[in-house]
């Protein structure tokens, strides 16, 4: 029915000798209902979609096509490559990354690092390391201080990188706030994510190089065959105890990787400082900053038996977070003194201006 033939309708309903309650009940349904009657097949319905391009959800600024995580905090959607980083084929020694077995200056130091480590880090240390760490007795300062104490530190597990670890620290957060301008936490925990290699320093007990840095595996399970250097735990007690040498160990499928108990280094260390001194970063960037180096899991996809949901959703940021981690290490020099400001003001809103560690 068209308007026309409704209003014509409605003009005879009108002319009719009846009373004029029932000409105005009748006009009242031509002229609303029959048309909605009338186009009821063609009828679409639209739920308005709200615009989050640039509005605040919980502080944080949205794009447009983000979904939100739990905790309101947006996650991007990527493309195949997981984001808009250009990763490099070629390391700064020309070498491809990540590349354990290429012949170059630093392969002897790597490895040794790796034989060392993987003897010493048994389930027995690492539970000692976290009970003496735990404490959290060493020292009070500021995350600004602890990022200027790691320009004295050079990590000897890396094949990809041998400048002093504050350059890695910004070459990893600037080029991540490039492609996440708004994920201001993540900016932040790209940061921090290394600074539990001040454990290598003389007031934090100077722990060697295996007790601080390296890829990290869990303890207590057997030990998966994509770890770096695999044969040399070949000579760590745990590989002939029953009780470890299984695929779940003490652990049970699915049991969560809170419950597992990880080879010791910078970043439990650092997780631990950040949660005991309350930061209000989101759980993604403590999963982040703990697992960082369990490249096990997050490159090779070992030890997923072990995870349980929580760990699955954090997951998928600490692979975006990985290739920053990775692929930003370079000889070119971030300028400290232009950035500082404005990590100050982060560090500043998910810290207290005075940390323990
Ligand atoms: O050599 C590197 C370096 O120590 C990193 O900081 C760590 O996160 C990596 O996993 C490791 O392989
Ligand atoms: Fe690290
Ligand atoms: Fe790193």
């Amino acid at each position: 029915m068209t308007p026309n033939t409704c209003s014509c309708l409605h003009r005879i309903a009108t002319k009719l000798p009846v009373s004029i309650h029932i000409t105005k009940l009748l006009s009242i349904f031509f002229l609303f209902f029959v048309p909605i009657f009338d186009n009821f097949e063609k009828m679409t319905i639209l739920i308005e979609q709200p615009d989050l391009a640039g509005v605040e959800v919980e502080g944080k600024k949205m794009e447009t096509n983000e979904l939100v995580l739990d905790g309101g905090f947006p996650m991007p959607k990527l493309d195949a490559h997981g984001g808009g980083f250009d990763a490099p084929e070629i390391n700064a020694f020309g070498q491809s990354f990540r590349d354990y077995n290429a012949e170059s200056e630093r392969q002897k130091t790597v490895e040794e690092f790796y034989r060392l480590n993987h003897i010493n880090q048994s389930f027995d240390f690492v539970k000692k390391m976290r009970e003496k760490y735990g404490k959290l007795d060493k020292t009070e300062m500021s995350i600004w201080e602890c990022c200027e104490l790691l320009n004295e530190v050079v990590d000897e597990s890396d094949p990809d990188l041998d400048e002093p670890q504050i350059e890695h620290l910004l070459q990893t957060a600037e080029a991540i706030r490039k492609d996440y301008p708004h994920q201001d936490w993540l900016h932040l925990t790209a940061l921090i994510h290394d600074l539990g290699k001040v454990l290598l320093l003389p007031s934090f007990g100077e722990l060697p190089q295996w007790a601080v840095v390296g890829d990290t595996f869990p303890l207590g399970c057997a030990f998966d065959q994509s770890i770096v250097h695999h044969k040399y735990f070949k000579d760590n007690s745990d590989t002939y105890n029953s009780s470890y040498n299984t695929k779940n160990g003490v652990y049970e499928q699915g049991c969560g990787l809170e419950n597992v108990v990880m080879s010791w280094g910078h970043d439990d260390y650092m997780y631990l400082v950040a949660k005991e001194n309350g930061t209000t970063l989101p759980s993604a960037a403590l999963f982040i900053v703990r697992y960082h180096s369990f490249y096990p899991l997050h490159k090779a996809g070992a030890y997923t038996h072990l995870m349980n949901e929580e760990d699955k959703e954090n997951l998928k940021w600490l692979q975006i977070f990985n290739k920053y981690d990775l692929y930003s290490k370079s000889k070119v020099r971030v300028d400290v003194e232009k950035v500082k400001p404005y990590y100050l003001s982060l560090i500043d809103k998910y810290f207290p201006a005075k940390l323990k560690w």
